[in-house]
């Protein structure tokens, strides 16, 4: 049986030395801020806003939420980005993703100052974690996560493991692969189009899951002894709950490939909780470079 990597534990861990860290920025005049823009009544984007407020209050930060209707123009949206930029009080900008389907969700991000981007979205600070420039960048929250849990079984060094990453995507996959090639890892990057993909995932000593599908990586994929980074969130039926029930579960088959697995992450409680703790280490990063103080070592 594998080793459960408890994310929810090492949240508390990075959540605890954020909140030293803000204690002592503090001393110092600057209460690190956070602004969490949120666009609509999506109930699943509410549950995390109120997540990411409620841990920013606890770490001792400025929180701000600005909760927008639905159908709020992009202009409209800009301007309050823009408001937010040169906002002295506020030095980490989130918008909850996904934006409304009549706003263009690229803009938004690259209007958020470079400076103020705690999710790592912007060009810039996405070329900045491409280049290996990591100690100016601000590395995107789940990706950034996902690497201190397998920090801790595996090190900081991946020198010679196979890791492959299954998913693309700017906001988990592409970083993910990026912060594992930086670990000297030798990374496979797989998506919808790739052939084979459980002979791929078999060759994996690190096997990173960020596709959105309920359970679609099987035991067999699993090399044994392999580490698993479930990142998936599918929230889906449970009549065994009683009707209309629902349950969340991640993107590896969890049962199976425990048994085949060395260590893996739960769902929930696993990547999830860090994604939030890597938020409130981004905003204190953030007020730390704004006081030209050394940020806390997680
Ligand atoms: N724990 C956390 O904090 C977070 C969790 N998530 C979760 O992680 C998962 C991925 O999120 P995100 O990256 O935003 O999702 P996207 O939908 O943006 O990307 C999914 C990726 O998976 C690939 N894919 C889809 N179907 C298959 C398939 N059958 N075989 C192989 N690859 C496939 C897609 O390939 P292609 O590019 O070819 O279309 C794409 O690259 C979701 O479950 C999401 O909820 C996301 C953010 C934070
Ligand atoms: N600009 C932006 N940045 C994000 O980082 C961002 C976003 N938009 N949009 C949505 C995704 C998703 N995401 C999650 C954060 C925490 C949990 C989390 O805490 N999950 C808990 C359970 C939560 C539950 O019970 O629903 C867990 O896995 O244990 C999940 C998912 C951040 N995202």
């Amino acid at each position: 049986m594998a080793e459960i990597i408890d994310g929810k534990s090492i949240a508390e861990d990075v959540v605890a030395k954020v909140k030293q860290g803000a204690a002592a920025l503090s001393q110092t005049g600057v209460v690190p801020g956070l602004a969490v823009v949120l666009v609509g009544e999506d109930p699943a984007s509410q549950v995390y806003v109120a997540f990411k407020s409620r841990r920013a209050k606890e770490c001792g930060f400025h929180s701000v939420q600005h909760t927008l209707p639905v159908d709020t123009d992009e202009d409209t949206l800009v301007k309050l980005i823009e408001e937010l930029n040169v906002d002295k009080a506020i030095h980490g900008i989130l918008v909850q993703l996904p934006l409304p389907a009549h706003i263009d969700a690229g803009r938004i991000i690259q209007t958020i100052s470079p400076d103020k981007d705690v999710d790592g979205f912007h060009f810039i600070n996405v070329g900045k974690l491409g280049t290996g420039e990591l100690g100016t960048a601000f590395v995107p929250c789940t990706p950034a996560g996902a690497m201190l849990m397998l920090e801790r079984v595996r090190g900081k060094d991946l020198s010679g493991l196979n890791a492959v990453v299954i998913g693309r995507s700017n906001i988990v996959g592409k970083p993910m692969a990026n912060l594992l090639l930086a670990a000297n890892a030798t990374v496979t990057i797989a998506h919808s189009r790739t052939s084979d993909l459980p002979a791929i995932a078999r060759t994996a000593d690190i096997l990173v899951a960020a596709v959105g599908r309920p359970e679609m990586v099987r035991g067999d994929w699993v090399k044994p002894g392999a580490t698993v980074i479930d990142v998936g969130i599918n929230r889906i039926p449970a009549p065994e709950k009683g009707e209309g029930k629902t349950r969340l579960v991640g993107d590896v088959a969890f049962a199976e490939a425990s048994e085949k697995a060395g260590a893996i992450t739960p769902v929930p409680g696993g990547v999830g909780p860090m994604t939030i703790a890597m938020l409130m280490a981004n905003t204190l990063t953030s007020a730390c470079r704004s006081a030209g103080i050394e940020p806390p070592v997680l």
